[in-house]
C-alpha cells in the first residue's frame, strides 16, 4: 500500500505518576524547562547560536522559523540527543540535565519501525521503560485509539498511510506520559480533522501539567498554542 499523506511552579523534580494509566509506574515529572544560550554545532554549521528559553507546566509552546532555522535541532538538544557545544538545558529547578524518563519526542520523520504493526511500536518504548505488560498494552491502546486508529493496531507500519503513520508516532509520544512532551512538526502529514484531534491531545497534555513544545511551519497549528517562539539562522528571533 502506497503512503498517502492526509494533509488536504517551578519546584524542581519530582517522583509521582501523572495520568490514570501511569498509577503502575513512578514518573519523573517535571515543572520548568530551562534552556540557556545553548550553542549545537554540526561540524561547520551552527544550527543553535545560544538559545534560551524557559517552559513550564502546563505551558504549550510552538517553534516556528522557516526550513533549516533550528527547530529540529532544539527539539533534540531539549531532549537530550544532541550533544551542544555550548550552554545548558536544565529540567526542573535544580540543574538536572535532559532526563531520558522525564521525556517524550515525537520525531519528525515518524521513527517508527516500518516492519512492526502500530501497536508494537507503541508499546515497545513503554516495555523498554519498564511499564508493567498489562498497563503498557492498555496505554498502547487507548493512546492509538485517541488519534483515532484504535482499529489499526495490527497493521504493519508499512501498510498505512503517512497520516497514519504520523499519528501512530504520536500515539507512541503520548503513551509514555512524560512531563516533557517534545512534538517536532506533528501534524505535517494530517488533514484538517486530523490536525485538530491531534493538537486538542497536545493542548490537553499540557491542561493535564505537562509541558508541550511543539516545531510547525503550520501558523494555525502554532496558533493553538499558548506562546511562539520564532527561529532564525539558529537564534530566537521573536517570543
Ligand atoms: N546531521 C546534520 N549534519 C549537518 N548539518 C545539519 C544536520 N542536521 C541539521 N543540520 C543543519 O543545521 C541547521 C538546522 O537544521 P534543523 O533541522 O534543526 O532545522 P529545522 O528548522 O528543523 O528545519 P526544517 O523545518 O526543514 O525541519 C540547518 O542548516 C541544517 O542544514
Amino acid at each position: 500500500m502506497g503512503k498517502h499523506s492526509e494533509r488536504g511552579h517551578a519546584d524542581g523534580v519530582g517522583r509521582a505518576a501523572t495520568s490514570p494509566g501511569a498509577t503502575d509506574v513512578h514518573e519523573v515529572v517535571v515543572r520548568e524547562v530551562v534552556v540557556r544560550e545553548v550553542v549545537v554545532n554540526y561540524g561547520d554549521v551552527t544550527a543553535l547560536k545560544g538559545v534560551s528559553l524557559t517552559a513550564s507546566a502546563g505551558e504549550f509552546v510552538a517553534i516556528t522559523g522557516h526550513s533549516g532555522a533550528g527547530k529540529t535541532t532544539l527539539i533534540n538538544a531539549i531532549g537530550g540527543i544532541v550533544p551542544f557545544a555550548g550552554g545548558s538545558v536544565a529540567l526542573g529547578q535544580n540543574g538536572h540535565g535532559p532526563d531520558p524518563s522525564a521525556v517524550a519526542i515525537i520525531p519528525q520523520g515518524n521513527g517508527l519501525a516500518s516492519i512492526l504493526t502500530a501497536y508494537e511500536n507503541v508499546l515497545a518504548p513503554l516495555r523498554a521503560r519498564r511499564v508493567p505488560a498489562d498497563a503498557a498494552a492498555s496505554r498502547a491502546q487507548d493512546a492509538l485509539a485517541s488519534v483515532g486508529l484504535g482499529e489499526s493496531g495490527s497493521h504493519l507500519v508499512e501498510e498505512l498511510s503517512g497520516g497514519q503513520q504520523q499519528r501512530a508516532a504520536v500515539a507512541r509520544g503520548l503513551a509514555l506520559d512524560a512531563t516533557v512532551l517534545l512534538a517536532d512538526e506533528p501534524t505535517s502529514e494530517l488533514d484538517h480533522d486530523n490536525r485538530e484531534r491531534v493538537l486538542g491531545l497536545l493542548r490537553a497534555k499540557a491542561d493535564g501539567g505537562a509541558i508541550v513544545i511543539m516545531t510547525t511551519h503550520d501558523p494555525e497549528a502554532a496558533e493553538r498554542a499558548d506562546r511562539v517562539i520564532e527561529l532564525d539562522d539558529g537564534e530566537v528571533v521573536h517570543t
